[in-house]
């Protein structure tokens, strides 16, 4: 995938594993989303719950089959080991995982996101070979216990003043009422958990996402 295509995946772009989905069935939530448009897919088992070993590597390869049907790129969070076992197109880390150059030279034909919360990590991931960046929190969010201070979207706007020209993706509490302004900032989508895998109707909540970010 070239970065043009890259931008496009970025454009709607769930993360999202069993603990997000409120008691749903995943594979059943990740349906209904890409009936509803997402764009692309993360694996993210993690929190109260989450699945570990056999039950996950069980899960992981029946969503990363219902994204190769309807050619969604499937990217696995953190999990090298996870990543190769399922095939992914892709794996995302962060400032706390491994480092990105070494992922780089490890995993050569995947897509490998790395998320920055300022210019200078946005400069080294660039510099380490990411193909895209993950941006926030943008706003505060629920999910990740351990995320960052909230940066807004400015911090887009300054990465993208810094010369940053790689796809970027915003994330952290965004959802039909606030997505606007990042991609407004410079990204080139947005990344959500909650306001697709905990809405009542994922498959209304990525529609109503996509008509505003189009
Ligand atoms: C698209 C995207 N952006 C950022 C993150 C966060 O990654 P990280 O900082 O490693 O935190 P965890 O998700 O591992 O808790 C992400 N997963 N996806
Ligand atoms: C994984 C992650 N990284 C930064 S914020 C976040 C969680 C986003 O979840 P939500 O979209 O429910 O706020
Ligand atoms: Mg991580």
């Amino acid at each position: 995938m070239n970065s043009e295509e890259l931008r496009k995946a970025l454009r709607l772009y769930l993360v999202m594993g069993s603990p997000n989905c409120g008691g749903a069935d995943p594979y059943a939530v990740l349906e209904a989303a890409i009936a509803g448009g997402i764009t692309m897919f993360q694996l993210r088992e993690k929190g109260a719950g989450a699945l570990q070993g056999s039950a996950l590597l069980e899960l992981g390869a029946r969503l990363r089959s219902l994204c190769a049907q309807h050619q969604i790129p499937f990217i696995v969070n953190d999990d090298e080991r996870l990543a190769l076992e399922l095939e992914a197109d892709g794996i995302h880390i962060g400032q706390e995982d491994a480092p990105a150059a070494a992922v780089r030279q490890r995993l050569k034909h995947m897509i490998v996101g790395v998320s920055a919360h300022d210019l200078g990590e946005a400069q080294s991931a660039l510099a380490e070979g990411a193909d895209y960046l993950g941006v926030g929190p943008q706003y505060a969010t629920r999910t990740k216990l351990d995320a960052r201070e909230v940066q807004g979207p400015a911090m887009i706007a300054r990465m993208r003043e810094g010369g940053i020209g790689l796809p970027l993706v915003g994330i952290g509490g965004i959802d039909a009422t606030n997505a606007l302004p990042v991609i407004r900032a410079g990204a080139d989508g947005v990344a959500v958990v909650s306001a697709i895998a905990g809405a009542r109707s994922p498959q209304e909540a990525a529609s109503e996402l996509i008509r505003i970010l189009q």
